[in-house]
């Protein structure tokens, strides 16, 4: 096939399709073994999808009058599906580290919480930093991610509650869908916490009457476009009811609905997603039996937090016999200032408060699968089909994300083993094992080691 076209990657050891025939989801036997092509080449247009994948002579053949803007060697690599970070809230100011003191101290989530800590601490801050301070630390963040593998991270509001700093933040995660070469699915989650002030009832009244009717015109004046609703459904947050309400009203103007549920307390919360047609419902460490039958039923994905069940020490979400009733399990990073998961950077001094700055907000979401295999007891497959296509179905965009497939967006990650197990194997230091992430055929991040970006 003659033309030009983006990128070549050729001859990796290993490509992880993930699923080579347009699965939705993979749940069950599916996930436990995925699709993999030894010795394999692919090619990215010029539209940045994915134009070809196959044997690296079947490829090589087909491609051998064209041209290419970029060709990369990945002899001796993987390359795998660019990675799905399915719960996170990058977007805030101020600092929650004395907090992580107190709870090792022994203070519970709901008992800093309860004090006025935790989420209020955040939102005060929040509130008074501008939207430039914001954008900055969450594009540094978003940064850290993709450096990570991620291509496509659900990124939510809630650490304004009252409706100027929810815009405040929505904004910030458009400008961010816009000008960065990164995913991202953006989520209004305005009910994360009951504000100072008002009761959950009333807090329920003004999302409904007046947080909801004003994005649903942001929407049609083309100025926000928000992805999913989400409320933090936990006792002495917002209860059954009042998650019902928003809940209906935000799928009434056409979100996802994707919440946090079942997380402290056993709410019934996966029952409710179940009958509201949620895409996703996320923690789920105290469901109950019905709610895995529920959810499995309806196709409602889960999406497990590894990092928070580990920081705040909670029973684990019972993964095992989600995946045995067939629920399609996803991972999230839960990126926040309770679950603030990061790795040092392999230098050992900063160049300027700039790198340091990067160095500080990584989250390495490799990190989280390997968690989730150790503490959940999720298979390798098991763990990156939840961290890609299955992460990619919660958030509704399984058709272009989430496996490497023909006609799917080229975002991918080569990473320097050639099994590709070293990148759930290995916990940290991921900066060593991560050559390349490309976003749309277009390298975002290329490992020292390989060259320098300018180079190209
Ligand atoms: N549980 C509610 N929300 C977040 C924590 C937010 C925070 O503590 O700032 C979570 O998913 O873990
Ligand atoms: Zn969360």
């Amino acid at each position: 096939m003659a033309g030009r076209h983006r990128l070549l990657l050729e001859n990796a050891q290993q490509l992880v399709l993930v699923c080579g025939r347009g699965e939705e989801y993979l749940r069950r036997d599916g996930a436990a073994s995925l699709a993999l092509l030894p010795g394999a080449s692919l090619v990215v247009g010029l539209d940045g999808c994915i134009k070809a994948v196959g044997q690296a002579d079947a490829i090589r053949n087909q491609f051998s009058g064209a041209t290419f803007e970029r060709i990369i060697d990945c002899s001796g690599k993987c390359v795998l599906p660019g990675l799905v970070d399915a719960h996170t809230h990058p977007v805030w100011a101020g600092d929650r580290v004395h907090e992580f003191a107190m709870k090792l101290a022994g203070a519970s989530y709901m008992e800093i919480h309860q004090a006025g800590g935790g989420i209020h601490f955040t939102v005060e801050h929040t509130r008074k930093a501008s939207e430039e301070e914001l954008f900055n630390t969450f594009k540094h963040r978003l940064e850290r991610m993709r450096r990570a593998g991620s291509t496509l991270v659900e990124c939510k509001s809630g650490y304004g509650l009252n409706l100027e700093t929810e815009l405040k933040m929505l904004r910030v995660i458009e400008r961010a869908k816009q000008s960065m070469d990164i995913g991202i699915s953006s989520t209004y989650c305005g009910a994360h916490s009951v504000p100072r002030g008002k009761t959950a009832t009333e807090a329920t009244d003004d999302i409904i009457n007046n947080h909801l009717p004003k994005l649903k015109e942001l929407k049609l004046s083309g100025e926000i476009h928000v992805n999913n609703i989400d409320v933090f459904c936990e006792k002495g947050v917002f209860d059954l009811d009042s998650t019902r309400r928003i809940l209906q009203a935000g799928k009434d103007i056409g979100l996802q609905i994707n919440f946090h549920g079942d997380e402290l307390h056993p709410m019934k919360s996966a029952e409710l997603g179940a009958e509201l047609g949620a895409r996703a419902i996320s923690h789920l460490e105290e469901i109950s039996d019905e709610g895995i039958t529920a959810m499995a039923r309806a196709k409602c994905a889960a999406v497990l937090l590894p990092t928070t069940a580990y920081m705040l020490r909670l029973k684990q979400p019972p993964a095992r016999k989600m995946l045995e009733e067939g629920v399609i399990v996803a991972l999230g990073s839960d990126f926040n200032p309770n679950a603030y998961c990061f790795s040092m950077v392999s230098h050992s001094s900063y160049l300027n408060q700039h790198e340091l700055m990067k160095s500080l907000t990584c989250t390495t979401y490799p990190m989280v699968m390997h968690l989730a295999c150790v503490n959940m007891k999720m298979s390798m497959n098991e763990a990156l089909a939840a961290a890609t296509i299955n992460a990619a179905y919660a958030l509704g965009k399984s058709d272009t994300h989430g496996s490497i497939e023909t006609g799917k967006q080229g975002d991918l990650v080569i990473i320097n083993s050639s099994r590709w197990e070293h990148l759930i194997y290995q916990f940290g230091g991921h900066e060593a094992l991560i050559d390349y992430v490309i976003v749309k055929g277009k390298v975002v991040y290329q490992n020292e080691r390989c060259g320098t970006m300018s180079s190209y």
